[in-house]
């Protein structure tokens, strides 16, 4: 190399050095410093159960869809906290392993400033407990049906990233024990408004339809039928309660305020209070029993589902979850069609009872006494009460999660009060990291390759001057 290219060498490497220096620096200036996660707690104090889910999000991109997810969730021993009212600090003490748990799970040095919420039908002895863990308790409130229909709705849109997209929103079907909730964004105006409800959220505007049958979980449900059946039979026959909805060859004994013991029935007194609950097996009987729950008669919209309550006409996919996918999953419904599914259950609910018992050895004789039923139920509801058809059954998809996270209004709930959901959509960096890295290194490589040509055409100039004067 003659020695009078050498600047020109040196100016060359020199650049070359400097762009790589600002590359360098450039993408580890920029890369996301993901603090450590952050962390929410939210119990949900159903009719039958307690939960308490824990959620943990990366803190640098909290305001960002999908990024909260479901760490881990513990259920309450016995029958959950709102079975405790004649014993208050019962409830309080029967969260220790759950909240124990919530201690080992999150880093000790983020438990004050990890937010717990209590939602749903809940008792003061639980936030005297609750207030006792070194978490930074929020108070307990009475979930109303109308927000755990629309927190779930956030939930299931949230988890599936659908809040971020101008594409379709998935709506929300939740079975509790005590309550069930329908919400969607509907095709036509919600002539009633109790049952509208709206957010803004990244910016878009959701206009919802939500309602939540009180008394229409599966568990009140199971009590509103039996209730309808005592009435009409015990008169007549006052030892045997026949149910089509139980299997042939089940027989147990029930008394009368079994049945009654709820606000959802009205009272029944009749003089003798026990009677045998026999099983007959026959499906379209059951559903013909069902049916007597929903009055259909009434509506003073243009449209309505049942009990004269307001409803749009279905739209869009569905995510159906808690008991309904309880239910449909242990029978293996959640992929049929409408009439395979009525074909499954027909023959589920004649199969003897002690078939099904031998079948199913380890699961409860109580819960697995009510799978006819439940099932039988979810259809009625479905198919009678929401307008569910045929044609769109297929866009009922039985969840129990999506991705870690369950579907359920407690994701929503904690979302709605950390704030979590902008309003408005944040901004959005010009790229994602790695496209920023990938684009900064080929602008590097192109910076180089027309220094390499800069350089090889200026030397192959000054070569060809120098022939031309020799
Ligand atoms: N693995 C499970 C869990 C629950 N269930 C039943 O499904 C129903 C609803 O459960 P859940 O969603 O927990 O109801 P809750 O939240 O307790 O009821 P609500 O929302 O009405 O208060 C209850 O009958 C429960 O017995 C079930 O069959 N299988
Ligand atoms: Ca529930």
């Amino acid at each position: 190399m003659e020695r009078r290219y050498m600047p020109v060498v040196i100016f060359l490497a020199a650049i070359t050095v400097g762009i790589i220096i600002m590359v360098v620096i450039s993408v580890v200036q920029n890369k996301p410093l993901y603090q450590k996660y952050k962390y929410g707690i939210v119990l949900d104090a159903g009719s039958s159960h307690t939960s308490v889910f824990i959620y943990e999000w990366p803190a640098e991109k909290e305001n960002n869809t999908g990024m909260v997810q479901q760490k881990h969730t513990c259920n309450v021993k016995g029958k959950g906290i709102s079975s405790y009212s004649a014993n208050p600090q019962g409830a309080g003490a029967s969260l220790q392993e759950c909240m124990n748990e919530a201690k080992q799970k999150i880093p000790a040095h983020r438990h004050p400033e990890t937010p717990v919420y209590l939602g749903a039908t809940v008792l003061d002895s639980v936030a005297l407990s609750l207030k006792s863990y070194p978490f930074s308790y929020q108070g307990a409130r009475i979930i109303s049906g109308q927000e755990e229909g629309a927190f779930g709705w956030i939930t299931v849109n949230y988890l599936s990233e659908n809040l971020r997209k101008p594409t379709g929103t998935l709506g929300a079907l939740d079975l509790g024990g005590a309550s069930t909730q329908i919400t969607f964004v509907p095709q036509q105006k919600i002539e009633s408004s109790d049952n509208s409800i709206d957010f803004r959220l990244y910016g878009n505007n959701y206009h919802l339809y939500t309602h939540s049958f009180l008394c229409y979980g599966k568990d009140q449900a199971l009590k509103l039928s039996m209730g309808k059946k005592l009435e009409s039979t015990l008169k007549t026959d006052p030892i045997e309660l026949r149910d089509p909805c139980f299997h042939p060859g089940y027989k147990v004994p029930r008394t009368v305020p079994d049945v009654f013991n709820t606000p959802c029935t009205k009272e029944l007194k009749l003089a003798n209070e026990n009677f045998l609950h026999v099983g007959l097996g026959n499906w379209s009987q059951c559903q013909q029993s069902i049916r007597k729950v929903f009055n259909t008669s009434i509506c003073s919209y243009s449209k309505c589902s049942f009990n004269g309550v307001f409803q749009p006409s279905v739209y869009g996919d569905f995510g159906a979850f808690s008991a309904f996918f309880f239910v449909m999953d242990f029978l293996n419904l959640t992929s049929d069609s409408l009439a395979t599914t009525k074909e499954k259950l027909a023959a589920y609910c004649s199969t003897p009872w002690e078939k099904i018992v031998g079948n199913h050895p380890k699961i409860d004789q109580k819960y697995l006494s009510e799978y006819c039923f439940s099932a039988t139920y979810i259809l009625t509801l479905l198919e009678d009460g929401y307008k569910f058809t045929s044609n769109n059954w297929k866009d009922i998809r039985f969840i129990k999660k999506i991705g870690d996270s369950d579907a359920g209004w407690t994701l929503g709930y904690m979302l709605n009060l950390t704030n979590m959901i902008p309003a408005e959509a944040p901004d959005m960096p010009l790229m994602p990291y790695g496209g920023y890295v990938t684009f900064m290194f080929f602008f590097a490589l192109l910076i180089l390759v027309l220094l390499l040509l800069v350089y090889l055409y200026f030397h192959r100039s000054t070569r060809t001057a120098q022939k031309d004067i020799i």
